[in-house]
């Protein structure tokens, strides 16, 4: 009898793929795929079991050629270029990472954080041409310390990254639609505002959504322009979920102190972007996610699922959308 297959597309790092390899459940038939429909397609045939990332082309031809698929595992947290109706019709569970990057993105996000407020690339840039602490009076640099951290969306990440900026002394507040218990609230040491009341009172806003109709533009001219003059924006989660021309304009005009983004409009961003040319940014590559630590974590994530269903278990981490698929 042939043994259920996986198939795994991994990003394109050899190391990674190796990983992939060095993980995977005995009793399966590993399949490392490239991410070009065709191949894809012809691997997915006789496949049970999905594990890739989102830059999977998604749609009715790819759950057509996978007949037999019993499981789209995601090894990102976001799944927001996933074909969600056409997972829909084929009825195919799609599950995201189960929390795996929290820590690297939380990570990060505090990262960017500091980076800012302390003017990193600018002391960097100083120091390694010879200008050490640069020709004109030193900018503003700011502690995180008695600060408050205003959290746009409290799950798995948002809540890491509430932890770490209470371990550096700042308040925190956060908005989400689903609201946490008071006990809930009190025990992670949070406090809910409504968005609006957030964006006002905080010193440095972390974005912590998935992107969705919801969220797409949901901070634009208005909601920079009700920040505080001193504010800080972090954004580690999609870039539409900021208008970036609206975000470029107010940090041209130093309405904000600055800007930390790991993520852009468009990705990688167009060569011209303005965003390059300001001096209060901190710009990172869409590399919240992947530290090799987390590269391990989601993948053996990714497999648990897999032989949780193999089990004949229901999956953990599907997205809401498709919850109704498993009940
Ligand atoms: O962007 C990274 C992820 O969604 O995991």
């Amino acid at each position: 009898m042939s043994l259920p297959r996986i198939v795994v597309v991994p990003p394109t790092f050899a190391a990674t793929q190796e990983l992939a390899r060095t993980l995977a459940p005995q009793g399966f038939d590993l399949v490392i795929s490239g991410s070009e429909p065709a191949a894809l397609e012809a691997n997915l045939a006789d496949a049970e079991y999905l594990v890739c990332f989102p830059n999977v082309k998604t749609g009715d031809a790819l759950f057509g050629a996978a007949p037999k698929l019993k499981l789209f595992q995601l090894l990102s947290a976001g799944y927001d270029d996933v074909d969600i109706e056409a997972a829909r019709r084929a009825k195919v569970p799609v599950c995201n990472n189960g929390g795996a990057n929290a820590i690297s993105v939380a990570e990060h996000a505090i990262m960017l954080m500091l980076t800012v407020s302390r003017r990193v690339v600018w002391q960097h840039d100083n120091v390694s041409n010879g200008r050490w602490r640069g020709n004109g009076p030193a900018p503003r640099m700011y502690e995180l310390s008695e600060k408050t951290l205003g959290i746009v969306g409290l799950g798995t990440i948002g809540k890491k990254v509430a932890r770490l900026g209470r371990a550096f002394g700042m308040r925190v507040q956060y908005y989400d639609i689903a609201r946490l218990t008071e006990d809930a609230e009190d025990a992670l040491g949070v406090r809910f505002r409504l968005l609006g009341e957030l964006l006002a009172t905080s010193d440095i806003v972390s974005l912590h959504v998935p992107l969705n109709a919801s969220t797409r533009h949901m901070i634009g001219e208005t909601q920079l322009a009700s920040m505080k003059d001193e504010a800080i924006i972090v954004n580690t989660s999609r870039g539409p979920v900021i208008d970036e021309a609206a975000l470029t304009r107010a940090l041209a005009d130093n309405k904000l102190f600055g800007a930390g983004l790991d993520v852009f409009d468009q990705e990688p961003p167009q060569p011209d972007n303005p965003l390059f040319k300001l001096p209060n940014v901190v710009l990172t590559a869409h590399y919240a996610g992947p530290t090799w630590d987390n590269q391990i974590a989601r993948l053996r994530n990714a497999y648990d699922n897999v032989q949780r269903v193999a089990r004949g278990e229901k999956p953990l981490w599907v997205v809401p959308e498709l919850a109704e698929l498993v009940r």
